[in-house]
């Protein structure tokens, strides 16, 4: 089994800049890996940490100590250290996101949204906007929507093109932040199988799934983010 990102004692203190400074301490030595071939679950209450943790790992927010060493083209990288230039060569190469909600682009049809990240990955635009299509297809999104900006469609619409654009690259580690939130039961069953073809494939998923029949159904181990819960003596 192979280790394609390892966490180890990372910390995470928001400071509220607008409030005095006020510290709110979230997670304190968070230590886990992610493996090849395999789905972890981010699991535990409410505002315990779990969406600041995906985050952190996307470099999306800093980290306030410890280490996320990603393999990275061979290499191991540091996201909490890396230059926000590195942060965006692994995005584009190694780890995916799918987040809640849709950034809509406006003008940008639903098709080449979701093709996107192949784009910027040299794969060419009709190659990528047909890979997009199969991915529409499997998620039932209505062919008539395709050509449209998704910024009207439904949230339901909207989280299926997120999904397409999530899934539609191959990158070895795959950030699923509640992908099934606004889902129905049949597309919810795709996601399922979405992510059980990137586990055949090697990748290593990490997902926020609030849905249990959906992460019973996906998860390898599940990781209770309160055992790093921090700064609890303060509350
Ligand atoms: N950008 C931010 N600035 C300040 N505080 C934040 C920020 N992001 C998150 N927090 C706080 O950090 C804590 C953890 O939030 P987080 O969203 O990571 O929890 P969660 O476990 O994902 O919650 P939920 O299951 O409700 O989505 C919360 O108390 C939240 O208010």
């Amino acid at each position: 089994m192979t280790s394609l990102l390892i966490a180890s004692e990372v910390h995470k203190t928001f400071v509220m800049h607008m409030r005095g400074g006020v510290e709110l301490p979230v997670v304190a030595n968070v230590s886990f890996s992610m493996n090849s071939g395999a789905c972890a679950v981010l699991g535990g209450p409410s505002g315990v940490g779990k969406s600041s943790i995906l985050k952190m790992l996307y470099g999306n927010y800093g980290c306030d100590g410890g280490q996320i060493l990603v393999l990275h083209n061979g290499k191991h990288v540091d996201i909490a250290s890396a230059s926000p230039r590195k942060v965006l060569e692994i995005r584009r190469d190694t780890i995916g996101y799918v987040s809640q909600f849709l950034r809509a682009v406006p003008r940008v049809s639903a098709l080449d949204v979701a093709a996107e990240p192949l784009l910027v990955r040299g794969v060419a635009r009709e190659e990528a906007r047909d890979r997009a299509r199969v991915l529409f297809a499997q998620l039932n999104l209505h062919e008539r929507l395709w050509s449209l900006p998704p910024a009207t469609f439904s949230g339901g619409e909207q989280q299926r093109v997120n999904i397409a654009r999530g899934f539609i690259t191959d990158h070895p580690v795959l950030l699923l932040d509640e992908p099934t939130a606004s889902l129905d039961a049949a597309n919810r069953e795709v996601v399922i199988e979405l992510i059980a073809a990137k586990k055949a494939e090697g990748a290593a998923l990490l997902g926020i799934f609030h849905d249990y029949d959906v992460r019973n159904a996906v998860a390898d181990q599940v990781i209770d983010v309160s055992a790093f819960a921090a700064g609890k003596s303060a509350a």
